[in-house]
């Protein structure tokens, strides 16, 4: 426990998200942490979502003598000495500023997902960071989870589905946008509504985590193409195909907010058998079955997860930092800069296609 990194974090914005991961680190039961987090300070668009934030989600969980400080502004936060990480859990359009704010003040940073808007603009943010020599990752918290750190084993070192020729990963939620208030951030295009940024992001994660034995500088660029439905400029359904030039392997990496999907979300497939994976979502994967082709028994691997597991990935910062890395070995800034390039060529493509009024 004495030797544990600690990690100060600030907090910035108090929607969704940022309750989540605060009541993560802060959890009791949770028997393979390797680090410890403390909440430093919280900031918010006023002093009284700070003050209900923290009644929410800190109090109560509090491991620390640290009485969080707690701000009406995001700005106090970036400006505390105390605070060596800043987490960014604002609507994806802020994710720049903020994060060039924190970096600005010297601040080490966990951004959430999708890391910016675009490709340009994530690569002013690594910019930043890399001159002023502060840690930043985008916070892709499903490539910690031991559940993917298993698979990925499986797949490319032990190679047990032998020769993988293709995969398909599909991540659905049933949003009735139109019932929305318009400033939702599943509605506003300005917020950087839609499937694909929102969880899109996910099923295309997979696609390259299980096609691909490398991340980062390291790996191939898959070749792309695409489709989506559009309605009132926020896409609904995306669909994405990768391919490997050099191996051939495909992926069909699907997202919608039409359609809540369940049972298995993903699904690789090789010469000896093949692995469905299983979780509340494709974000959060809490099991695989592998089933090789010659009829052996099948092999399930179950991981346990207290709370959501967002911690995994916060431990993995805290590592980082106490090791004096500037970016992360599970996602690399060139990781990041694929996926949002990608991306990039997904809205290209389905902004200008199919665009269906129909709200
Ligand atoms: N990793 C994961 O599993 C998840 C990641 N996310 C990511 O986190 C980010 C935030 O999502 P989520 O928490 O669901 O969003 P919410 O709408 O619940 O919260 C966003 C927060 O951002 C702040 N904010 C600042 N400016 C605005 C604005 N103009 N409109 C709305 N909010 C604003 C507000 O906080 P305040 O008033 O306190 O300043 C608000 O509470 C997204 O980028 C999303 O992709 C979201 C859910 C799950
Ligand atoms: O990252 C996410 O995962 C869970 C979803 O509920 C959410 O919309 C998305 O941002």
């Amino acid at each position: 426990m004495a030797d544990m990194p600690t990690v100060r974090w600030g907090i910035v914005a108090t929607g969704k998200i940022s309750g989540w991961f605060v009541e993560d680190i802060l959890r009791r039961d949770w028997p393979q942490r390797s680090a410890s987090h403390i909440v430093q300070a919280v900031g918010a668009s006023s002093l009284g979502k700070s003050q209900k934030f923290a009644e929410e989600f800190i109090t109560a969980r509090n491991n620390s003598d640290v009485q969080p400080e707690l701000y009406g502004s995001y700005k106090e936060v970036y400006k505390n000495d105390d605070v060596d990480c800043v987490y960014i859990g604002t609507p994806h359009s802020f994710h720049k500023q903020n994060c060039l704010d924190a970096i600005a003040a010297g601040k080490n940073v966990l951004c959430e997902k999708p890391f910016t808007m675009n490709a340009k603009e994530a690569e002013e943010v690594f910019a930043a960071a890399k001159a002023k020599g502060v840690y930043i990752m985008e916070a892709v918290w499903t490539r910690f989870f031991p559940t993917v750190k298993a698979l990925q084993k499986m797949l490319h070192e032990e190679k047990k589905l032998g020769k993988i020729y293709r995969m398909w990963c599909d991540f659905g939620l049933d949003i009735d946008i139109p019932s929305l208030p318009d400033d939702s951030r599943y509605k506003d295009p300005a917020l950087g509504a839609g499937s694909l940024l929102d969880i899109g992001i996910y099923s295309i994660t997979w696609g390259l985590l299980t096609l691909s034995e490398n991340v980062g500088d390291a790996a191939d660029d898959p070749e792309v193409a695409s489709t989506q439905t559009l309605s009132h400029g926020v896409d609904t359904d995306s669909s994405v195909l990768l391919k490997y030039p050099s191996t051939g392997r495909q992926g069909i990496c699907t997202s919608s907010t039409n359609f809540d999907s369940s049972g298995a979300f993903a699904r690789i497939e090789g010469s000896e058998g093949h692995i469905e994976v299983f979780g509340g979502k494709a974000a959060s994967p809490q099991m695989f079955v592998f089933h090789p082709k010659d009829g052996r028994k099948e092999e399930r691997h179950e991981f346990e997860k207290p709370g959501r597991g967002f911690y995994w990935e916060a431990d993995a910062v805290a590592h980082d930092l106490k090791a004096g890395e500037k970016e992360s070995e599970t996602v690399p800034h060139a990781e990041t800069m694929r996926m949002m390039r990608i991306m990039d060529g997904v809205r290209k493509r389905g902004g200008a296609r199919f665009p269906v009024d129909d709200w």
